[in-house]
This record gives C-alpha cells, structure tokens and sequence, in this order.
C-alpha cells in the first residue's frame, strides 16, 4: 500500500533526524523531499504548499528555545500536518446500533459503490447490527443482481425492483420495509456514470431530498490521485457528503485520491478497503494510517497485537512484570522476550521510543537466540533479578549450552540489564508523568496514546478493563 511514497517520506525524515545539526537548510531539504513524495503521488499542489506552509510556521527554528529537540519538534509538526490532510477534524455521523439511520452510498460508476454497500453491511453485521441493502441504482443492468449475490452470500436481506425505473420510488419502497422490519442500518446503493454527468447528480440530489439519509458516503477509487478532488467537490455541491471511503487500496493506489478527496468535502475519511473480498474493509484511523506511513507503529495496532498474540491469563502477568522491576527475574526476562517475539518488534520499538537507551534493533532472530540461551540458565539464575550472579563461567556455560558466542550472552545480559532498568514502577510513572507535561515528545504526535497504552500497560486491573471493553 502505497510503497513509493512510504519510502520516501520515511526517507525523508531519516535523512532530517541523522543530520548532525538541525538548521534551515536540513529543514528546506526534507520539506522539498516531502514535497516531491506528495507530489508524486499525485496530492494536488495547493495542498502540499498548504503542508509545507504549515509544518514552517509551527516548527520555527528561530523560535525555538535552545535545548528543545527540533527532529521530534519537526517530525511531530510533519506528522500532525499529514493527519490534518486526512482528517478535517469534524467527525463523520456514526450510526448507533438499535436506532435507525439510513446510508447512502454516492460515487461515479466503477469505484465500488455495490461491492462497498455490501461490506459495509457485512461489517457491522458482524458486530450485532440488523443491516438492510436496498439497490437504488436502475441504471446499469446487473446491479441489482450483483447485490442480490453479495446479500444471499452473507445473508443479509435486500431490496431491488427489475420492473421500476426510477430510482427514488426503489428506494422509499425498500425504506419503508426495511423499517417495519426494525432493521437498524439501511444502505442505499445508488448507481455511477462513467464522468460527472448533470444527469447523475440531479438523480443523487432527488434520491437524498426523497430518503433524507443520515450519511451519505462518497466514494472514491484510490487510483485516480488528485482527479478526485473534482468529482468529490461536485457531488458534494449536490447532496451533504458526511464521509468518504477510499477503495481498492490494493491496486496501484495514490495518496492523493484520499486526500484530495477529504481537502474537497471536508469530510474524513471512515473506511479503506483492500481487495474484492467482502471482508477486505477495515475502519480508518488518519493517525494509525500516518503512522504506517512513516514507518511507526501506532499504539492501537500494538494492543492489538498484545491481544491477539497473549492469553488473558499471560496478560495480567505481563503486565505485571512491566512494572516490577525490582524483582525482575531472569525468569520474567524470559517471558517478556518471548511474548516480544509472539508480537513481533512493535513492542520493543515503542519502548524505545521513551527509552531510548534500550538496544537497538533487537530483531526476532536476535529474541529467539536470546531464548534459547535462557533455556540454558539453572532454575537458580532464572529465579534471580541479580546479573552480578552471571560470573565468568556460568556466561561460558550459557554460550557453550545454547551453541553461542561469550559476547551474544554478554549483549544479552545487556538487554536484560536495560529492561529491568526501565521496567521499574517509579520508572513507568516518571515516563507517564513526564510525557503527560509534554516534556517528553514521544515521535509523531501521539504522546496522549502512548501515555494511556502505558497507564494501561502498567495496571493489570486497567489491561483488564480495556479488554472487557473491546471484547
Ligand atoms: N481490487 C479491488 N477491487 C474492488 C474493490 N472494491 C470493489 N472492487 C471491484 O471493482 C469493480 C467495480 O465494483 P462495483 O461495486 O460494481 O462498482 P460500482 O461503483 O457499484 O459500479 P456502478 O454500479 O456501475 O456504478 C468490481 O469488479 C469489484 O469487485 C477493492 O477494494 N479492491
């Protein structure tokens, strides 16, 4: 997903952060490299000067006190500056479950209005709604049949006519079955033209003043870059577009599809959609994409992995052991590389970012050499937090059981070493604290995230009543 301008982008800002002095011209520099990634993938101009323009004012150098870190100042503002591309800031109508709201989906023919309404659908199908489909669209030939297969296939009930022609007649008449039969979320399916045609948009303006939708939802194919932003500005010249989903992102898809579209309706971005199938949907988050975009984990995707990879038992455990430094035994080591290597390095990476003394790159092969040196330890030094007990020839022991070298257990004991330091509760609390004042920029403006993953990461009661939550 958008390969080219993830490289340099990240790129960029690698070349910023390893300049040995921030001054203006490294600053000019990475703006013109961020420049030429939005350009190229195909981000209207006024946009990106808008960008540049901004991320100047708000990362001053002259107006920096001395002694404030300009990277993290100047990568947080790139950062803030690309979530803003994508996300105006108004929220989109969220539907509720157990109450009514009807959506309707607006786009030119082709982007995946059918495909999408039936995603849509199945999403929150899944999640305890009572969806309804109704096919709006008596323009092209098939349509009704294309939803009719995606309905049958998922089970969700649906509404067409093959006699009807006119598309708001389809439409109340599916309305007013739909809510006798108390369904929750009613999806309107309307049809495409090839170009913006007057034709289309007066048809969307008739079926929006006839339905009165809560949503209406404008589509774009993540393909088509900055064209976007003129299709999405006529539509909604017609009918009150409240959101915008982005689909095929598998294909060749350009940011500035997205953005352009966002920049022209004012609305956010809600949902992304990577491949035909009808599970292939995925809610948005501008902060979570951005940060996949420059190459860092989002805390949200880090729960989720901690989640989907630790038992519930393990969870309280772990959690515990994040905050027990004191006794933090070769044992508890044992276990948070492991579940580190379950996870992947998305653990490690974001404690480094407010540690940043803790080793760098731990890679996967690097955990999985770590545990097998573990299994060479006695229960005598699993059970013990005192690495002064590592003397000479336990280390040679260690190398010689786990097929290593002395130096790979020295850098192990290091690491271990570094998280029983950092690990501490005072330590925790300090970081929270710290962060909370904003005295600690945590990289790419979500210190507010990771202040909470960390409230919650310190307190099994608190990891507890996220999951109840999210279960
Ligand atoms: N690769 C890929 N294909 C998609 C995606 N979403 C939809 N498609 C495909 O795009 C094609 C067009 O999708 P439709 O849902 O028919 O598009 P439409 O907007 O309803 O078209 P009209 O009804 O003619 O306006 C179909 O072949 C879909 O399977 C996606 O996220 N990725």
């Amino acid at each position: 997903m958008l390969v080219e301008l993830k490289d340099r982008l990240t790129q960029a800002i690698r070349d910023m952060k390893n300049a040995t002095v921030v001054d203006e011209s490294v600053v000019n520099e990475c703006l013109n490299e961020i420049t030429r990634a939005l350009l190229r993938g195909d981000v209207p101009f006024h946009l990106v000067k808008e960008l540049v323009n901004n991320v100047k004012k708000s990362a001053n150098l002259n107006n920096l006190p001395s002694g404030i870190n300009k990277r993290k100042i100047l990568e947080e503002s790139i950062f803030s500056e690309l979530c803003n591309m994508l996300n105006p800031g108004k929220p989109s109508f969220t539907p509720r479950k157990g109450e009514t709201s009807v959506v309707m989906f607006v786009g030119l023919q082709g982007t995946g209005k059918t495909t999408t309404c039936a995603k849509y659908a199945y999403y929150h199908q899944k999640k305890g709604w009572k969806p309804a489909l109704i096919c709006a669209d008596t323009f092209r030939d098939g349509a009704l049949d294309q939803l009719k297969q995606d309905a049958v296939k998922v089970e969700i009930p649906y509404y067409g006519s093959s006699t009807e022609s006119d598309p708001t007649e389809v439409a109340l008449e599916g309305l007013k079955r739909f809510k006798n039969e108390n369904r929750d979320l009613i999806i309107i399916d309307t049809s495409g033209r090839h170009k913006q045609e007057v034709a289309l948009l007066e048809e969307m303006r008739q079926l929006y003043e006839a339905t009165k939708p809560d949503l209406v939802v404008f589509l774009i194919d993540s393909s088509i870059g900055q064209a976007a932003f003129d299709q999405a500005r006529a539509f909604k010249q017609s009918v009150s577009v409240g959101g915008v989903i982005v689909t095929k992102f598998d294909g060749h898809a350009k940011g500035g599809g997205a953005i352009s579209a966002v920049a022209a309706t004012k609305c956010p971005v809600i949902f992304i959609e990577n491949g035909e199938q009808l599970d292939k949907f995925e809610a948005f988050d501008a902060k979570a994409f951005v940060c996949r975009l420059l190459g860092k984990h989002h805390p949200a995707e880090l729960v989720d992995r901690f989640r989907d990879s630790v038992s519930l038992d393990e969870q309280a455990d772990l959690c515990q052991m994040f905050t027990d430094g004191e006794n933090f035994t070769f044992k508890k080591y044992q276990a948070v590389v492991k579940h580190n290597y379950k996870m992947g390095p998305l653990l490690l990476s974001q404690v480094r970012d407010l540690q940043p003394n803790v080793q760098e790159n731990v890679k996967p092969e690097q955990m999985k050499k770590y545990l097998i040196m573990m299994d060479s330890l006695t229960s005598e030094e699993l059970n013990s937090s005192n690495p002064k007990i590592m003397k000479e020839s336990r280390i040679r022991r260690i190398a010689q059981g786990s097929g290593c070298h002395v130096g790979d257990v020295m850098k192990m004991l290091e690491h271990y070493k570094q998280l029983a330091n950092m690990c501490t509760r005072r330590k925790m609390d300090n970081m929270t604290r710290m962060i909370s004042r904003g005295r600690m920029p945590s990289g790419a403006g979500m210190s507010g995230d990771l202040m909470n993953m960390f409230r919650q990461l310190s307190s099994s009661a608190g990891m507890a009543r996220m999951l109840s939550e999210a279960i």
